[in-house]
């Protein structure tokens, strides 16, 4: 199936980031990532943004860029874990392109982003928590909007894209 918009979405960890450079390249595509639009449009990172504007104003730059990043054509697009929690942003994702949960159990995504310090969501003293509290509300919403859901825990990212690229030929 030829495919023109891939959004990716799942939890911190999952692999958004990583794996969309590869299945892009895989795809042909080009690639993008909402977390490194908002920040290339801030001039400032996302620990900052939640520092002086809050989580609320971060979710309005991010909502801000998925509105006009789900309009790229021929574009694999990773976006942040939060993206699901305002029901606009999952509109937009789910009409403009072919939606991607990468699935990620807890342990792993404890695992992977247990040494990143770019995530001010987990800079508390209990993110396995946090990771597991997150996920209780927004899995159902991934699978609400997704058209795919693929498991990353036991393969390397360029492995998941790789699988990923194949099934999606079969879809
Ligand atoms: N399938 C995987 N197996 C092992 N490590 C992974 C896998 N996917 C991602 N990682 C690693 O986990 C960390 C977070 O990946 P990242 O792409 O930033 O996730 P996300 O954008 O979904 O938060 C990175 O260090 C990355 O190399
Ligand atoms: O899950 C979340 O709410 C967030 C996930 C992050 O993106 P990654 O999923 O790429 O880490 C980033 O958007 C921000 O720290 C908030
Ligand atoms: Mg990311």
């Amino acid at each position: 199936m030829a495919v023109r918009r891939v959004f990716l979405v799942g939890p911190m960890g999952a692999g958004k980031t990583t794996i969309g450079k590869f299945l892009a390249q895989g795809l042909g595509l080009g690639f993008a990532d909402t977390d490194a639009e908002v920040e290339r449009r801030t001039g400032a990172d996302i620990p900052w943004i939640f520092d002086v504007e809050g989580e609320e104003g971060f979710r309005d730059r991010e909502a801000q860029v998925v509105q006009e990043m789900t309009t790229w054509e021929d574009t694999v697009l990773a976006t942040g874990g939060g993206v699901v929690v305002r029901e606009a942003n999952r509109q937009f994702l789910a009409e403009r392109g072919f939606v991607v949960y990468l699935h990620a159990t807890l342990e792993e995504q404890v695992r992977r982003t247990r040494k990143t310090s770019n995530r001010p969501l987990l800079h508390g003293n209990d993110p396995e928590g946090t990771l597991r509290d997150l996920m209780a509300v927004r899995d159902p919403l991934y699978r609400e909007i997704a058209d795919h859901v693929i498991d990353t825990d036991d393969s390397s990212p360029k492995t998941v894209a790789q699988r990923l690229l194949k099934e999606l030929r079969d879809a």
